[in-house]
């Protein structure tokens, strides 16, 4: 049996879907069935429920961004960091491995030749530098909780995207700002990305930290250019003049702008398509938000 901790999430839900499409047992575990519980109770939970497996989608994230974490640290910080570690103790003492869903936004930037970073380059983006958002920091801090941590995945994750528009998918934050920033990034697409997560147990792959973004890397631009080319409408994407003009008009806080090398999970056996590739899938099967609410109501 496989727990999997924040279910009722948009990167939980997928995950859900994805277990649940493989036939394989799962058990919604709710925060607050945890809510300020010590690691040796949550461990009697795993082991009373038969969990072999656990799967940690929960975290805060803000809403509707990550500046919205910056007037919630305390939360933030237990949800991304204590959580985390409370996690690791029980999943140890329950003698059981775990994966753990973390972010790309602990880095920023590309190599100097536009590559990305891997795995095995530490976070620059994170309270040691001082550069970064409230949320970055948490995400950094959260895998610092796993460090050494012999038996569990840590699953990164991008900027996630899909066919459904959604308030949380990138392609539909690109058509709904009133301006946007250039910037060059990895994203993940959804649904893959919780394919490879569940893919990695079922596999049996190597524990250890897995940067999982869809292959290269993608302007903002190129993101809208996309977009008009799929979904044709009177419309043209206004830009900010530079981050600066992004920062005073549109953010409280610094974005993280990253690229990560996906090179690992590919040797790993897990498929992971070409960014370009995802973006022009989802976009070929747009189902806008309009439609999939009438959609439920006709269910
Ligand atoms: N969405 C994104 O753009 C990205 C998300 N991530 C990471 O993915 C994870 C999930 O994000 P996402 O699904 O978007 O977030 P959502 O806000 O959609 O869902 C968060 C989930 O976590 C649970 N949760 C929140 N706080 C706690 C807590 N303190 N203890 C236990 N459970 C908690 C919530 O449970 P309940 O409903 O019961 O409150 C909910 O199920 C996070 O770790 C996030 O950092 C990484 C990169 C990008
Ligand atoms: C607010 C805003 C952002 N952007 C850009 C900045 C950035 O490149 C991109 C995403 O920024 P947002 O503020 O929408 O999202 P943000 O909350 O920064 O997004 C993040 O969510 C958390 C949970 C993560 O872990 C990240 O990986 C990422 O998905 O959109 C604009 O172009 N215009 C805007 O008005």
């Amino acid at each position: 049996m496989i727990g999997l901790f924040g279910s009722t999430g948009y990167v939980g839900q997928s995950i859900a879907h994805v277990l649940t499409q493989r036939g394989l047992d799962f058990l919604p575990i709710r925060h607050r069935q945890i809510q300020g519980i010590t690691s040796e109770s949550l461990a009697s939970i795993l082991r009373d429920h038969g969990i072999d497996f656990l799967i940690n989608s929960a975290g805060y994230t803000g809403k509707p961004n990550v500046d919205a974490c910056e007037l919630d640290k305390a939360n933030c910080l237990d949800g991304n960091a204590t959580l985390v570690g409370r996690i690791r103790e029980a999943c140890e003492l329950a003698g059981i491995p775990f994966g753990h869903v973390s972010s790309g936004c602990i880095f920023t930037g590309s190599h100097a030749d536009g590559t990305g970073f891997t795995e095995a380059e530490p976070p620059n983006f994170s309270f040691r530098q001082n550069n970064c958002s409230f949320y970055s920091g948490t995400k950094a801090l959260g895998e610092e909780m796993l460090a050494d941590c012999e038996s569990c995945y840590v699953w990164r994750l991008r900027i996630p995207f899909d066919h459904r528009d959604s308030p949380r998918n990138y392609l539909s934050k690109v058509q709904r700002y009133d301006r946007l920033l250039e910037a060059t990034n990895s994203l993940s697409h959804l649904g893959e990305f919780a394919s490879a997560c569940v893919d990695s147990w079922v596999q049996r792959i190597p524990f250890g930290i897995y940067n999982v973004v869809n292959g290269g890397s993608i302007t903002t631009r190129r993101v809208t250019e996309l977009i008009a080319e799929s979904l044709p409408r009177d419309r043209s994407y206004e830009f900010f003049d530079d981050e600066v003009e992004f920062m005073a008009k549109a953010a409280t806080t610094p974005r993280s702008n990253c690229v990560l090398d996906n090179s690992k999970i590919l040797a790993a056996g897990i498929a992971m398509r070409p960014v370009e590739d995802a973006i022009r899938d989802a976009l070929e099967h747009w189902q806008p938000e309009t439609s999939m609410n009438e959609n439920r109501q006709l269910t």
